[in-house]
């Protein structure tokens, strides 16, 4: 099963890739009738179906679609193909997307009181910073289990590669519509709105350069995703702000002595998704780095000049380059690992998904001030229109640090393996307690140790059940409710 799934949601494309130059990932009835006939292959070899044969199946008829010239027949054909599978998947359209679509209210989520200086976290949340883990959020009150002490709008999101064809582009719902861009074919998304919101935002532009994107990032090691988002981040601030205001701030950021402290202290620049607030993410700690990718961001730079002309008559190439060379590393260090939500009768996304699987980036710039524990004290869901909330997993105390884990899986990792992911994936030498007073089984010689290891297994589990309760009662309060399929099981 593993060969054949990956053989439908990322083989194909690659498959091409290979074949062709850059030049070539375009759209074209060949491609599309070729994926089409890949599917084919699968009624031919008699497997036996399951809903995760059909999902696999469903992501190479998108690749289809998106690969299908406008108004052309593979097009139509692969438009039938899909509703045939969505009828065998028992999903019909339009409860699907009635079950993604969520009424929320417009006054906001009920028992959040939005800080005033700060509309996206509680009031119960203040800044601070400390040697030891920079900005951070702090309780400056008691907080009681289940509050909500965030909710931020998305600044950027990218489906991870292999659910490019299964994930909205924009939205990372499911794209049960499966809209394609109208010109390039290497995005998808739910619905007619996404597709112009996007193209509003980023991807009039980067349209026209993922293709080469794609190709260099299958013949090296370079992190594709990382650089996309950073990529987004660029364009969607250049479209709101102009590139002279975007290279103004910038170079006003990099003068700044403290970054971390001038965030704090103007409140401007402190949860707002805006340029500043995200280009002040980037700590002098971690700029260190930022060599490592500057060959990534003069390769975007580069396509920028040859697909596009957002630089055009821009003189100022050296600090375009740094901008984005820093905007990867703000993406790296900061962004969150995309889960959909989990299995349970009201959302119906998960039915056919695994619940703990990573399907994307996001990142937005008060999220991003969140540190890691691995005891951590908040959990977070992420829900449609492209939001994040955060809520308390356990009472917590005034004057606690407000922590999330940033990886899904992480609490059930041993050390050093957690350390040493944590470095890898987030920069991160974990300063924790649970880490800097050990608590893990190879150091477990008495009792006292052994309560701390089982102290910290139960915070995973207690976050994990907290998730799990506050979601249902958020989707309750706020989703429309909606029928579920007879024999959709988990
Ligand atoms: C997403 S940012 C969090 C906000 C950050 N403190 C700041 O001032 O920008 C991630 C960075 O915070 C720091 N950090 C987060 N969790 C940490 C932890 N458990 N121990 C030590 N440093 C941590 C690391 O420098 C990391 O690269």
């Amino acid at each position: 099963m593993s060969l054949i799934k990956s053989l439908s949601q990322f083989g194909a494309f690659h498959e091409m890739l290979q074949e062709h130059q850059a030049s070539a990932v375009k759209k074209g009835p060949v491609v599309a009738n070729h994926l089409l006939k890949m599917l084919d292959t699968y009624w031919i070899l008699g497997l036996p179906y399951d809903d995760q044969l059909h999902q696999s199946m469903l992501v190479l008829c998108n690749q289809s679609i998106a690969f299908a010239p406008m108004n052309s027949v593979p097009l139509a054909r692969a438009y039938e193909v899909r509703s045939m599978l969505l009828s065998r998947l028992n999903f019909d359209q339009n409860k699907e997307s009635k079950g993604v679509k969520l009424n929320f209210r417009s006054d906001g989520f009920q028992g959040f009181t939005p800080s005033e200086t700060i509309p996206c976290v509680a009031e119960c949340v203040s800044i601070h910073s400390s040697l030891r883990f920079g900005r951070q959020l702090v309780a400056n009150r008691d907080i009681k289990a289940e509050e909500i002490v965030m909710v931020e709008d998305g600044f950027a999101m990218l489906p991870k590669k292999e659910y490019t064809y299964l994930l909205c582009s924009q939205c990372l719902c499911i794209a049960w519509n499966a809209v394609p861009c109208s010109a390039c074919p290497l995005v998808i998304y739910c619905s007619e709105h996404c597709r112009a919101s996007a193209w509003e935002n980023h991807h009039q532009v980067e349209c026209k350069l993922l293709p080469s994107i794609y190709v260099k990032s299958d013949s090296s090691n370079w992190n594709m995703s990382i650089s996309i988002t950073a990529l987004r981040c660029f364009l969607s601030s250049i479209k709101v702000e102009g590139l002279e205001n975007v290279l103004r701030e910038a170079q006003a950021i990099d003068n700044e002595k403290d970054v971390c402290l001038e965030s704090l202290i103007s409140e401007q620049c402190v949860g707002v998704n805006n340029f500043k607030s995200l280009y002040r993410l980037a700590t002098d700690k971690e700029i260190l780095n930022i060599d490592r990718i500057n060959k990534s961001s003069e390769f975007l730079v580069d396509t920028l000049l040859q697909f596009s002309n957002v630089l055009h008559n821009c003189t100022e190439l050296d600090a375009v380059r740094k901008i984005l060379a820093k905007l990867s590393l703000i993406v790296k260090v900061n962004h969150l690992k995309y889960q959909g939500s989990i299995c349970d009768d009201y959302n119906h996304d998960c039915c056919s998904l695994n619940c703990d699987s990573i399907m994307g980036y996001f990142i937005s710039t008060c999220s991003s001030l969140v540190n890691h524990s691995c005891t951590p004290n908040l959990g977070k869901v992420f829900i449609p229109e492209r939001k994040i909330v955060m809520f308390a997993a356990r009472s917590i105390k005034k004057g606690e640090q407000l922590c999330i884990t940033y990886g899904p899986t992480l609490a059930r990792i041993l050390n050093p393996e957690r350390n040493a992911l944590l470095y890898r994936d987030y920069n991160v030498i974990c300063l924790c307690q649970a880490c800097t007073q050990d608590w893990h089984p190879c150091d477990c010689l008495g009792q006292k140790s052994e309560n701390k290891k089982d102290f910290m297994y139960e915070s995973f589990q207690t976050l994990n059940d907290k998730r799990f309760a506050l979601e249902k009662k958020l989707f309750q309060q706020y989703g429309e409710k909606y029928e579920i399929p007879d024999n959709c099981s988990e």
